[in-house]
C-alpha cells in the first residue's frame, strides 16, 4: 500500500476519498459508473472508447487565459501589448489568491482523483505534474495525454507543477478580478500552478502545460515547438510538422510508413527531437477509416472521445457537428502501431514542415523555403484558425499566429525562432511551407495530395524536382511530384480566372507586410524575405 496522500498542503480539506493514479480499468469503471449525470457521465461507444460531453466550452478559451504578473514573471513573460496583442494577460496575486480559494472550496469535502504524470520525455528537462480533479474522465484525459511514470518513478514523486481543475466552479465576481468571464484558465509561475475554473474542455489541461514547457525550455536553449514529429523506420530521418490546431499535425504525422514520435508538442535539444506528451489528441470530425486508418484504429477501449454524437446503441456519427466541429479523441500513444519506443525521441530533424491552412486560396500546396524565408514564415505564422478549436471561431479565420502557435507562447516569438534556426543550422535541416487549406477550386486540398507532397519531402524526391518561382511571394515550387495532381502545384492553375489569384495574392501580401511591421527590430532585412508588392 502506498503512503496516504495529504492534500491539506494544497489547502484542500475534508477529502472523502482519493483515487491516486488510477489504472485504465478503474478509470473506465469510474467514468461510466451508474448514477453519473451531466458532463460527468461517460458513454460507452461501439468502438469501445468512452465519449463525454464538455458543455459550453468545446474548445480552448484564450480570452480567459491569464498569468500572474509578479517578480518571477514580470521580466520574462511575453506580455500582451498594444503593438503586439497576445493571450498572456496579467493577473494580480490578489486575484490569483481569490481564484485559488474558489478552486480549493470546489475541491474540498469530496472524492478526488490525483494523477501524477510527466510532461517531457527526457529525465533532465521533464516536469513532474500533479493533476487534482473531481471528474473521473478528466483523470482519464490526463492519463492519456501525459507521460505515465513507472511504478518505481511514482514511489517518490514530488511534483514540480500542480494543476487544480475546478471545472464545476464559476467565477461570479469576475469583473472585479479583472477577468473576461466566469471562466478562468490561470497560471502562477512562482507557485508553479495552473487553475482551471468553469471550463471542461480537456485541451486546456494539455495546452496549459505546453505553455509552461514553452517557458522553461527556451530559457535553457532548448527549442519548444508546436509541432508533430516522426522519423523513418530506422529512427534516423526525423521530420517535424509545425501547425496551428486543425492544420494537419496529427493526421500527417500518423503515417504507416514511419515511426511516430508525437502529434503536437516537442522539444529539440542536443540529442534531438523529443515528445512532451504520452498521447495524441486527434480531431475526429468527418473521420473516415479510409483516409485516416491509424487514427481510426486507435479509437478503442482506453481512448476517450469528446463531444461526439453517439446514439442510444453507442453508434457514432463522426459527420455530426451539431455540438462542435472540434470533436476529439485522446489516446495513449501506443494505440498507434508504428511509434518510437520506449522513449518518444529521435535524432535532430532534417526536414521542417510548416503546415498552413490558407483560407484565401493563395499559397501553393508546397513551397521550398530558403533560410531567410524560413525565419520570415515561422515568425509570421500565417494560417487559419479552424472552426471550433477556439471559442467564438465558427469558420476558417485567417490569422498570423507566430511560430504556428502564438496562443501557447509565453516568451517572445523571436526567442523560439532563434532557437529553431540554431538547431536547424546545426542539423542542416531544410524547410517547406505546405498549404493544407484551400485553393482556387474553393475546396480544401485533399489529404491524398497533401500526403503525396509530404512523401516527396520525406523521401527527398522534392529536391530533384524541376521548380518554378511563384510571383509576389518568390516561392520556389516543384512543377511535378509523384502521386500528386500536377494541376494543383501552381495555385494560379486552380483558378478559372488566374487574375483572381493575382488579386488575392496582392491582398494577402499586404496583410503579411502589415503584420510583419510589429517585428520592429527585424523589419528592415528580414521583411525582404516576405512577399513584395
Ligand atoms: N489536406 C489536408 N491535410 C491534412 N488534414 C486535412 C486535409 N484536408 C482535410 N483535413 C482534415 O483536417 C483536420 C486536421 O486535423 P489534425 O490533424 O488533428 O490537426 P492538428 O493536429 O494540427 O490540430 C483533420 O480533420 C483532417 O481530416
Ligand atoms: C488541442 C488543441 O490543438 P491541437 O489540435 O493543435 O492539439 C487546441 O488548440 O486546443
Ligand atoms: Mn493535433
Amino acid at each position: 500500500m502506498e503512503k496516504k496522500m495529504d492534500l491539506t498542503k494544497y489547502g484542500i480539506t475534508g477529502t472523502t476519498e482519493i483515487v491516486h493514479n488510477p489504472s485504465y480499468e478503474q478509470l473506465f469503471a469510474e467514468e461510466t459508473a451508474a448514477g453519473l449525470t451531466g458532463f460527468d457521465k461517460g458513454v460507452v461507444t461501439e468502438m469501445g472508447a468512452v465519449n463525454v460531453m464538455t458543455g459550453i466550452y468545446t474548445g480552448r478559451s484564450p480570452k480567459d487565459k491569464f498569468i500572474v504578473k509578479d517578480d518571477t514573471s514580470k521580466d520574462t513573460i511575453w506580455w500582451t501589448s498594444e503593438e503586439f496583442k497576445n493571450d498572456n494577460k496579467p493577473l494580480t496575486t490578489e486575484a490569483w489568491n481569490e481564484l485559488k480559494e474558489l478552486a480549493v472550496k470546489e475541491l474540498s469535502n469530496k472524492k478526488l482523483y490525483v494523477v501524477d504524470l510527466f510532461c517531457g520525455a527526457n529525465e533532465n528537462t521533464r516536469l513532474k505534474i500533479r493533476f487534482i480533479v473531481e471528474v473521473a474522465w478528466q483523470a482519464h484525459f490526463v492519463t492519456n495525454m501525459f507521460i505515465r511514470p513507472t511504478k518505481e518513478e511514482l514511489e517518490n514523486f514530488e511534483p514540480d507543477f500542480v494543476v487544480f481543475n475546478a471545472s464545476k466552479a464559476k467565477v461570479t465576481d469576475y469583473k472585479r478580478l479583472g477577468l473576461n468571464s466566469e471562466t478562468a484558465v490561470v497560471f502562477n509561475l512562482t507557485e508553479r500552478m495552473q487553475i482551471i475554473l468553469n471550463t471542461w474542455y480537456g485541451g486546456e489541461m494539455k495546452k496549459g502545460l505546453f505553455s509552461m514547457m514553452n517557458y522553461y525550455l527556451p530559457l535553457k536553449g532548448i527549442a519548444a515547438m508546436h509541432c508533430s514529429a516522426n522519423t523513418d523506420m530506422e529512427g534516423k530521418n526525423t521530420a517535424i510538422f509545425f501547425g496551428l490546431s486543425g492544420t494537419g499535425k496529427t493526421t500527417l504525422s500518423t503515417d504507416p510508413k514511419r515511426l511516430l514520435i508525437g502529434d503536437d508538442e516537442h522539444g529539440w535539444d542536443d540529442e534531438g527531437v523529443f515528445n512532451f506528451e504520452g498521447g495524441c489528441y486527434a480531431k475526429v470530425i468527418n473521420l473516415s477509416k479510409e483516409n485516416e486508418p491509424d487514427i481510426w484504429a486507435a479509437i478503442k477501449r482506453d481512448a476517450l472521445l469528446e463531444n461526439v454524437t453517439v446514439d442510444a446503441e453507442g453508434k457514432i456519427d463522426f459527420a455530426d457537428k451539431s455540438v462542435t466541429e472540434n470533436t476529439r479523441v485522446s489516446y495513449p500513444i501506443y494505440h498507434i502501431k508504428n511509434i518510437v519506443r520506449p522513449i518518444s525521441k529521435a535524432p535532430a530533424a532534417k526536414r521542417v514542415i510548416f503546415l498552413s491552412a490558407d483560407a484565401f486560396g493563395v499559397l501553393p500546396p508546397v513551397s521550398i523555403l530558403d533560410k531567410e524565408q524560413t525565419k520570415y514564415y515561422f515568425l509570421s505564422g500565417f494560417t487559419a484558425k479552424l472552426a471550433g478549436t477556439e471559442r467564438g471561431i465558427t469558420e476558417p479565420t485567417p490569422t498570423f499566429s507566430s511560430c504556428f502557435g502564438a496562443a501557447f507562447l509565453t516568451l517572445p516569438p523571436t526567442t523560439y525562432a532563434d532557437v529553431l534556426v540554431k538547431r536547424m543550422n546545426a542539423s542542416g535541416a531544410s524547410a517547406y511551407l505546405v498549404n493544407t487549406g484551400w485553393n482556387g477550386t474553393g475546396k480544401r486540398i485533399s489529404i491524398k495530395d497533401t500526403r503525396g507532397i509530404i512523401d516527396a519531402i520525406l523521401d527527398g524526391s522534392i529536391d530533384k524536382a524541376e521548380t518554378k518561382t511563384i510571383p509576389v511571394f518568390s516561392f520556389k515550387v516543384p512543377t511535378a511530384l509523384p502521386g500528386v495532381d500536377p494541376k494543383i502545384l501552381d495555385p494560379r492553375d486552380t483558378y478559372a480566372d488566374p487574375a483572381e489569384w493575382d488579386k488575392r495574392a496582392a491582398d494577402l501580401a499586404g496583410r503579411f507586410i502589415k503584420n510583419f511591421k510589429k517585428f520592429e527590430a527585424l523589419n528592415g532585412e528580414l521583411a525582404k524575405a516576405g512577399p513584395q508588392l
